[in-house]
């Protein structure tokens, strides 16, 4: 992706640390990135050498940003703030992804080192795909959702919105005539094996995973 002559990046919080790294490599210079908070969470001016801003100093008015938060309705939330401060969504794609010409990513997604994403996919405005997560064949992501390290997507698989998939979770195939659905809001935990559909708003875990 075109590299970015200046950027905001909500958050400055792991999350948006490892954010930063991802832009560097995308040829950002931590000079002309900085972080925005919230007032009430501004503790420091730096972290890793880059500057810290309250979003509500204008500071940033205008620049492109990501959300940088691991919360997929605290990243929502933080977009909202940052478009009433007239900032425009950035995309930043790692070097090392593995993108076929077919997949189509919404504004202000962010590919991790090694996330591979392959035919057919889509994915909506400001989706989180981590380091070494996979996406196969006809996957469909709804807006903020997020993929964790090492998270698998098997192929035609229709993910809502807000979805959290944790830490390696793996979701199976669904079929082409019949999508496997994930609804919004979902969370699968850090290792499951969904299986099966799951409903909005649903919290599954374990192998295979169930509602818990
Ligand atoms: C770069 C990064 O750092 S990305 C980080 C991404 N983070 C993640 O993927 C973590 C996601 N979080 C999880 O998966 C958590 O384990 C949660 C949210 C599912 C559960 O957290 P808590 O509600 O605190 O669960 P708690 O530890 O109290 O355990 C409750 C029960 O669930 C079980 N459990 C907890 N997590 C899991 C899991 N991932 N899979 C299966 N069972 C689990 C526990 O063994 C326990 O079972 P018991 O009642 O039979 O003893």
């Amino acid at each position: 992706m075109t590299p970015y002559g200046k950027l905001a990046i909500f958050g400055a919080g792991g999350h948006a640390r490892e954010v930063a790294f991802i832009a560097e490599r995308c040829g950002v210079a931590p000079a002309t990135m900085a972080f925005v908070v919230e007032e009430a969470h501004l503790r420091e001016t730096t972290v890793n050498g880059i500057e810290v801003h309250a979003i509500e100093s204008g500071h940033c008015d205008g620049w492109p940003f990501v959300a940088a938060v691991g919360d997929p309705a605290l990243k929502e939330r933080a977009t909202g703030l940052c478009v009433s401060r007239r900032m425009s969504a950035a995309t930043l794609c790692d070097p090392s992804v593995g993108l076929h010409r077919t997949v189509v990513l919404g504004e202000g997604c962010i590919l991790f080192p090694g996330a591979v994403l392959t035919v057919n996919v889509s994915l909506g405005r400001h989706v989180h795909v981590n380091v070494n997560s996979s996406l196969s064949h006809d996957c469909r992501v709804g807006d903020y959702s997020i993929f964790s390290p090492g998270a698998r997507v098997a192929g035609h698989v229709h993910i809502g919105s807000r979805v959290f998939v944790g830490i390696g979770a793996t979701i199976v195939n669904g079929l082409h005539n019949v999508p496997l659905p994930i609804g919004d809001d979902a969370f699968i935990a850090a290792g499951a094996c969904v299986t099966g559909p799951v409903a909005d708003g649903a919290r599954v875990m374990g192998v295979p995973a169930k509602v818990r």
